[in-house]
């Protein structure tokens, strides 16, 4: 699931076999291939957890999906991570109502990754030879917003900013599913640096070849 939808187009047409398209509803695309025999979907999640619970609610409620991988890009926040890492999010923060909303005021609720697929795409990404960092993921309700203490929360080891993996973590515990986020990072907050859009599809080549290889060792 990633967010731009023509990642979605992209990762379908170049990695799936036999992939048709279910939907273009809102140019949000969807669809479902086959990847080295077996049956997945890529669809777009748009941008932010507004956009990504509607498609996360109707891909589980009304499609009956157990497993969703986000596959993103990502703003490094930590000087441990660098353009063009790929990051397994741990465990999802973020300043966006949905968990007030749900639990009420007065409860921190962390939404975690589903540790079986982070240890397996932990361990996938080592036999692919690629390298990973784990860690905090910041899901921003806004991209812009200079009013936020990035440096207080790399202080307290987030190690990226992207729009959606609290809610996609929360939504996957409301409903019994399993979920991880896979993210490259494209640009950094601290240094400036951001990487071309040729560079771009090559790093994100990685994060897409490591999550279709995780989905199909993790089917049931
Ligand atoms: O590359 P995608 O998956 O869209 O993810 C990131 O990019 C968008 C912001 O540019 C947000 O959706 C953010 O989470
Ligand atoms: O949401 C995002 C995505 C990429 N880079 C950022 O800084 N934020």
């Amino acid at each position: 699931m990633p967010g731009d939808p023509l990642r979605t187009k992209f990762i379908a047409e170049t990695y799936l076999d036999d992939p048709v398209q279910y939907s273009n509803v809102r140019n949000m695309f969807g669809y479902t291939g086959t990847y080295k025999g077996k049956r997945i979907s890529v669809q777009g999640s748009g941008m932010g957890i507004p956009s990504l619970a509607i498609y996360t609610t109707e891909l589980i409620k009304e499609y009956g999906v157990k497993t969703i991988y986000r596959v993103g890009s990502c703003g490094g926040m930590s000087p441990d991570v660098k353009i063009r890492d790929v990051i397994l999010g741990q465990a999802g923060t973020t300043d966006s109502s949905i968990i007030q909303n749900t639990f009420g005021p007065g409860m921190y609720y962390s939404p975690i990754a589903d540790f079986g697929l982070l240890d397996s795409a932990y361990h996938t990404a080592q036999e692919m030879n690629i390298k990973t960092k784990v860690g905090n993921i910041f899901a921003a309700d806004r991209f812009y917003n200079d009013e936020l203490d990035i440096h207080k929360l790399i202080d307290y080891g987030v190690l990226a900013t992207e729009m959606e993996t609290s809610g996609l973590y929360l939504l996957a515990a409301k409903h019994h599913i399993r979920a991880l986020t896979i993210l490259t990072v494209s640009d950094h907050l601290l240094t400036g640096e951001a990487l071309s859009a040729k560079e771009r599809e090559t790093s994100f080549d990685e994060m897409a070849r490591l999550s279709l290889e995780t989905a199909v060792k993790n089917m049931k």
